[in-house]
Order: structure tokens, then sequence, then C-alpha cells
């Protein structure tokens, strides 16, 4: 199992899996005043956190479906993007994309966060690539049923 080394300069308890097998931990929202978010109004709510990731990992920050689902709140850039060599304190870009206003409190949990490994590449410029059988068809070319 990877190990992140994190420091928790919020006030709330360290996020956690919820489930055994959850694929992310629900981040909290560290704020000093609960803020309100109008509809289409975007904000960037700080968690306290910061973290060294391992090398080859990166953590994406998701929204949670329930906030989703019942109030429309996403997270602006999903998935955002937290680089291993970023030291700074992670922060969430929050979206209301309902027609009410909806309240963020302190400690809420906001999103969550898929700890993920990445592969690092070396673009090599050709002129010409190989033919495969999809070939340029895309955006939706192969129909619906
Ligand atoms: O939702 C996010 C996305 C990013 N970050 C932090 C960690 C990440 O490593 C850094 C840079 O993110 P990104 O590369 O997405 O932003 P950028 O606009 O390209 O900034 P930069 O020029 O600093 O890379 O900002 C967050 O705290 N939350
Ligand atoms: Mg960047």
């Amino acid at each position: 199992m990877s190990v992140v080394k994190i420091v928790n300069k919020g006030k709330h308890t360290l996020p956690q899996y919820s489930t055994e097998h959850s694929s992310g931990m629900d981040l909290r929202a560290n704020i000093d005043e609960s803020v309100t978010l109008k509809p289409l109004q975007r904000v960037l709510i700080p968690t306290g956190l910061f973290m060294q990731l391992p090398e080859g990992h990166e953590a994406q920050i998701r929204p949670r479906s329930g906030l989703a689902a019942k109030h429309g709140i996403t997270v602006l850039n999903t998935p955002g993007t937290i680089d291993a060599d970023y030291r700074g304190e992670v922060k969430v870009i929050l979206v209301n994309l309902s027609d009410t206003d909806f309240i963020i409190n302190d400690g809420e949990r906001i999103c969550q966060m898929v700890i993920a490994e990445y592969t690092k590449v070396k673009l090599e410029e050709v002129q010409v690539l190989e033919e495969s059988i999809r070939g340029a068809g895309g955006f939706g070319h192969t129909g619906t049923n």
C-alpha cells in the first residue's frame, strides 16, 4: 500500500475511506464561516490539508454524487489534479449548478479524493500514425444503440 504524507493544519479529522472498498476519501471544508453559493457561483474552498504524494501518483478531486444529485453542487474542474510535487494547501473549486442558494458549512464533506498512479511518457514526434479500424471516427460515430 502506498503511503501519502499529509499535514493537517485544519480543524477536522484526517480524510478516510468510509467503506472498505471506497476508492475515494471525502474531504471536509475547513472554513471560518459558512459560505453561501448562489446559482452558477463558484468558490474556492480550503481543506487545511497539505500532502506529499509518492512519485508517480496524483490525487484527483472529484464531486460527491449526493451533493450533485440533490443540490446541483459539483467540482468545477473535475477531476481536479493534485501533483506529486505540490506542497500547498489542497483547495476545492465548487460550483452551484442548481437554481437555488446552497450553504457550505465548516466540516462538511464537499468532495472526494482518489489517489491514482499515472504513467509518465516520452513524446516521439512522427509524420504518420499507424492505421486502426476506428481511424478518425469519434464523438459518437458508433451511434447510440
Ligand atoms: O482542484 C484543485 C486543482 C489543483 N490544486 C493545486 C494542486 C495542483 O498541483 C496545483 C496546480 O493545479 P493545476 O495544474 O490544475 O492548475 P494550473 O492552473 O495549471 O496551475 P499551475 O500553473 O500552478 O500548474 O494546484 C488544488 O489544490 N485543487
Ligand atoms: Mg498546471
